[in-house]
This record gives structure tokens, C-alpha cells and sequence, in this order.
């Protein structure tokens, strides 16, 4: 569904990404993992087309995305992001944050998007958190918020950019089960995340980063159990 090709990015004179090729299946889950500075935004915004990319392609479905001169906005409609930040707005409830981008971009009422949005805020156990404004909701439940916002947009793929880094550790928990309910239906997923033991867990895929390469990828077993490269074993030594 999703395939980069030597993908290669700088900013100024720093190589941040030195020829990516990885593949990602439909409702198939893939790990980033690697040291601060690795390249793992820098790959999920290069995705989304938040960057252009110097060098190679992206293809989603077959078609290169990564064209110059391509317009981003579809593009962009089909592949959801969520950030470390959640970036709500606070003037506004849970509900119409979630309703902001599907009104403007489809062009569709409060009324015609409710139905879908409150059957997205049950799913996710946050029906009671609706009407709630942002300073109203746990960083846990912001997140989530979050990640119905982007979900309300029926995209094809998501990608999660470092969700839980900067939640209370007593709030990882429910946001990494969203994670979960995501994968158990199907949803075809990008995460950049220091979740170790989640990505052991969950992914199909694990891609290590080493300075803008994928030193290493494969299945959880084999990256996690039996790194082949000393650099992994070296970085999964210090974070496990
Ligand atoms: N907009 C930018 N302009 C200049 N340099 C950038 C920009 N974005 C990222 N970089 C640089 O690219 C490198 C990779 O950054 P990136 O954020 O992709 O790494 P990361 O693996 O996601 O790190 P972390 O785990 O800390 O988020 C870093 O050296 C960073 O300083």
C-alpha cells in the first residue's frame, strides 16, 4: 500500500535520510524505532508530504505521491498524522475540533458529521468527553481527542509521530489501547515510538533508524530477540 524508495532528505549540509526503502502492507502495523535524531519524523513527515524529499519516490496504492508539483491536499486527506503535541484548539470543544477539518474540507454540516463523530467518540470511550473543551481533558484524553480528529477524515493509513512522549506515564496506557483497537480493525499504521515493549508486542514490522538509514528490519522476533547488527543490540541494550 505504501512504499518508499531510496528515499533521501537533508535540511542545509545534514543528510537526515539516506536511502529509505521500506514497504508497508494493508492493516499491516510498522515500528520506527532508533536514537533521538534518527530520522523518525523527519521519515513520517516526508510521508505526508510536510517535506519534499530531495531524492527516490513514495508510492501509495501505486502512485508516486512524491512527484514535484503534485498537489499534497488529497494526498494528505488519505493519510492521517498525529503529533507528540496534540495541537488542539482550545477555544473549541472536543466536538468541534474533531468536526473542523471534515466541514471545511467536505463541506459537510455539524448535523450531517454527527452521527459519524459521536460513533468515533464512543468507540474510543471518550462519548462523555464531547462537549469538553481541551483544559477540560487529561493529556490522555486530549491525545485521544487527537486521534479521533485525524480518524474522522476516513483516511487509508495513519501515522503516529512519538504519541505518547510527552503524556504522564500513568496516561501511556490508554492511549497505546487505541493503538491496539486500531490494529484489531484493520488500520494500516506508521509509528515512530521509544514503546519498546508495545512495538515487541504489536508491530508487524519493526524498522531500526541509525542516522538516516534502516540499519535493521524485520519481524519483532528477530529485531528484538536476535539483532544482527551491533548498533541495534547497542541502542535496544539501553532502552529495554
Ligand atoms: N526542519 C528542520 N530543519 C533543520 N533540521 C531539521 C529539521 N527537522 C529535523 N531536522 C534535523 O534532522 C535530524 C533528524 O530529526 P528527526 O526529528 O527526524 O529525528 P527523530 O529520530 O524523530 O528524533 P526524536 O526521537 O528526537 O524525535 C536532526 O538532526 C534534526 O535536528
Amino acid at each position: 500500500m505504501l512504499e518508499l524508495r531510496d528515499v533521501a532528505k537533508s535540511f542545509g549540509g545534514n543528510r537526515v535520510l539516506n536511502g529509505i526503502s521500506l514497504t508497508v502492507e494493508r492493516g499491516e502495523m510498522v515500528c520506527l524505532i532508533g536514537a533521538s535524531g534518527s530520522g523518525k519524523s523527519t521519515l513520517l513527515r516526508c510521508i505526508n508530504l510536510l517535506e519534499p524529499i530531495d531524492d527516490g519516490a513514495v508510492f501509495l496504492d501505486g502512485q508516486d505521491i512524491s512527484e514535484p508539483g503534485l498537489n499534497p491536499d488529497p494526498v494528505r486527506r488519505r493519510i492521517g498524522m498525529v503529533f507528540q503535541s496534540y495541537n488542539l484548539f482550545p477555544h473549541m470543544t472536543a466536538e468541534e475540533n474533531v468536526m473542523l477539518a471534515p466541514r471545511r474540507v467536505h463541506g459537510k454540516t455539524r448535523e450531517a458529521l454527527r452521527p459519524q463523530v459521536t460513533e468515533l467518540f464512543t468507540r474510543f470511550g471518550l462519548a462523555d468527553r464531547m462537549q469538553h473543551y481541551p483544559d477540560q481533558l487529561s493529556g490522555g484524553q486530549q491525545q485521544r481527542v487527537a486521534i479521533v480528529r485525524a480518524l474522522a477524515m476516513r483516511p487509508e493509513i495513519m501515522l503516529f509521530d512519538e504519541i505518547t512522549s510527552a503524556l504522564d506515564p500513568e496516561l501511556v496506557g490508554e492511549v497505546l489501547d487505541v493503538l491496539r483497537q486500531l490494529r484489531s480493525e484493520g488500520m494500516t499504521m506508521v509509528l515512530a515510538t521509544h514503546e519498546m515493549k508495545f512495538a515487541a508486542e504489536l508491530a508487524d514490522k519493526i524498522c531500526f533508524l541509525d542516522a538516516g538509514r534502516i540499519a535493521e528490519q524485520g519481524p519483532p522476533s528477530q529485531i528484538f530477540e536476535a539483532p544482527q547488527k551491533a548498533r541495534t543490540r547497542a541502542f535496544l541494550s539501553r532502552v529495554l
